[in-house]
């Protein structure tokens, strides 16, 4: 359907879904993708062009040409704007409408509304969220569940973490908005929704349009959010400077260009994340045929305190703090229950101990996945701040990071093992599963599974079989027995599920996992051919 000159609607216009895609709303997308749609292009580009150069036999380094940007001591990011001084918890997670209102009653300073990682791109997840983030605002979400009978409401809005919305990375499309014949920039239209919609609503209850920015792989791909930003403020009269977006650091290229990243969105910028599960899957995408030197063992047994992990870390921190940026911490996975009081015990164990490590290197506050969780974050980080409301003010001078510190993967403690292929292979199957069922992050084993831990998985099982790699036990890896577990790893499932077994679901499942793990040619993303999947 037309809806605007050049633009079409080619996904269906399901009940209110007019009030979010708008003759307005759709004329600024029209002018992003207009404005910025050839320069996203060429920015993917120049990441094929880099993954030939790593292919080859380069390497990653601190660029040349912006030493002066590093050098420079004299400049900062803007101050933190109103809701995001004190960011000592966020929640992270969808956007559906019970987990909206859970989300913002949490208890969490922030809300990471997530449009990616956490998210299944179906059209309906997409503009549904929209709507929930508007409804929201608005105070007009509730929700029923028609299963319990439990009700649920907004608290006050003194009470209700900060949203900050995460649309998804510049290597994704949303084809069902057409501009000009071609399918919408996923990240502009999810931005640019949100924003034509939300941003006055927001800067009314004294807050602002704010952005987490996923899988960005350079500072000229900051360059163009930035852009973005100034474009759709001055499309609607905002100042520039208001929005604010923080970039999560979760590829190894961006690792190299943490400071350049703030410098691009300085008026904009509110600080970095340590995404910890994208750029492990970083790693091992960018480095997945070089060899030995690159290679990780099973993701279980990766901690954060491997060497290139620590490096990785502590480089943020003290980049972040060096320029009055807000530090971030990332995901523990691991996910308690309300039923298993020894997964509960675990799960605090472990979260308790990730957020003391982190609060202790000096970030200013970081993620959980739950809100039971909420808590446990929260004290952690009240035992180091007080009543700050961050520790910008640790700048860890102390802190040398170098390169080869940075890229020294193979140093990590762990193994291979027959188990850690079989583990991949099945999480990998079980959330394919999901998410080809509109469910973008699931409890698998009780850990939480999302699109970035997905690709470490079948991102491993593809690395492992190219380059012959053998488990501890001593049997190589190849597809013909990587074939022979997925039989078996899909029969176990099978009868575990017993009747809630999906037979359509799985074989789709099994069908995607072979192509993002037998082929010879390694898929950049294990979401694009999914998204295929869709109508
Ligand atoms: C690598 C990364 O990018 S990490 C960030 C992306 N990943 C995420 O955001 C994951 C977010 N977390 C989740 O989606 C969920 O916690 C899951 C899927 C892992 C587990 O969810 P569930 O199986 O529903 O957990 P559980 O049954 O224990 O939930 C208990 C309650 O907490 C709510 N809840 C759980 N997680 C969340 C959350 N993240 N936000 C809001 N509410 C939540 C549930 O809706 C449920 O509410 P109810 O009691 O009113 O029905
Ligand atoms: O988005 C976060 C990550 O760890 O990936
Ligand atoms: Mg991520």
């Amino acid at each position: 359907m037309a809806a605007l000159e050049g633009v079409e609607i080619a996904g269906p216009l399901n009940e209110r879904y007019d009030e979010i895609l708008t003759p307005e709303a759709l004329a600024l997308l029209a002018l992003l993708q207009r404005e910025l749609g050839g320069r996203r292009k060429e920015l993917l580009a120049a990441r094929a062009e880099r993954q030939r150069r790593l292919s080859g036999g380069g390497t990653l380094d601190f660029l040349p040409e912006t030493a002066e940007v590093r050098s420079d001591d004299s400049w900062r990011v803007a101050p933190p704007a109103p809701g995001l001084e004190d960011r000592r918890v966020e929640i992270t997670g969808p956007t559906d409408r019970k987990m909206t209102i859970n989300a913002l009653n949490s208890g969490a300073k922030v809300w990471l509304a997530d449009f990616e990682d956490a998210n299944t791109p179906l059209w309906n997840n997409m503009i549904e969220g929209q709507l929930n983030l508007r409804d929201a605002l608005d105070r007009t979400i509730d929700f029923t569940d028609s299963r319990s009978g439990k009700s649920y409401a907004l608290k006050d809005d003194g009470e209700l973490a900060t949203i900050v919305v995460r649309p998804r990375g510049w290597h994704m499309e949303e084809k069902h908005l057409l501009v000009d014949g071609e399918p919408m920039p996923g990240s502009l239209f999810d931005f640019g929704l949100y924003f034509f919609h939300c941003a006055r609503r927001q800067l009314e209850k004294g807050k602002g349009p704010y952005y987490y920015l996923p899988k960005m792989e350079s500072h000229l791909e900051a360059r163009l959010w930035n852009d973005a930003f100034n474009l759709a403020q001055d499309h609607l009269e905002i100042p520039r400077g208001t929005i604010r977006a923080t970039v999560l650091i979760e590829t190894i290229p961006a690792a190299f260009e943490m400071e350049e990243i703030l410098y691009e969105l300085r008026d904009h910028s509110a600080g970095l994340n340590a995404g910890r599960w994208d750029y492990l899957f970083s790693v091992i995408k960018k480095f997945r045929d070089r060899g030995a030197d690159f290679l990780l063992p099973e993701r279980n047994a990766i901690t954060m305190t491997a060497p290139f992990m620590r490096a990785y870390t502590e480089l943020l921190v003290r980049t972040c703090h060096k320029r009055g940026a807000h530090a971030i911490g990332g995901m523990a996975a691991f996910i308690p229950s309300r039923r298993d009081a020894e997964v509960n015990k675990v799960a605090f164990e472990k979260v308790r101990a990730d957020k003391t490590r982190e609060a202790t290197d000096g970030f200013d506050g970081s993620w959980v996945a739950h809100p039971d969780l909420v808590p446990v974050c929260r004290e952690v980080f009240d035992g180091v701040l007080g009543d700050r409301p961050n520790q910008r003010d640790r700048l860890r001078e102390e802190v040398r990071v170098s390169a080869s510190d940075l890229l020294n993967v193979k140093a990590t403690p762990g193994d291979i093992t027959e188990t850690g292929l079989r583990n991949n292979i099945d999480v990998a199957l079980r959330y394919l599963a999901a998410w080809l069922n509109g469910s973008g992050a699931v409890a698998i084993h009780n850990l939480m599974e999302d699109a970035a831990t997905a690709e470490i998985s079948r991102s491993q099982v593809w690395q492992w079989i190219y380059n012959g790699v053998s488990t501890r036990e001593g049997q190589k890896i190849t597809k013909e027995w990587v074939e022979q577990l997925l039989d078996e790893e899909l029969g176990k499932i099978r009868a575990e599920l017993g009747e809630a077994f999906n037979e359509p679901g799985y074989n789709e499942a099994v069908e995607l996992f072979k192509q993002v793990t037998l082929a010879d040619e390694y898929q950049e993303f294990l979401t694009t051919p999914a998204y295929v999947h869709f109508p």
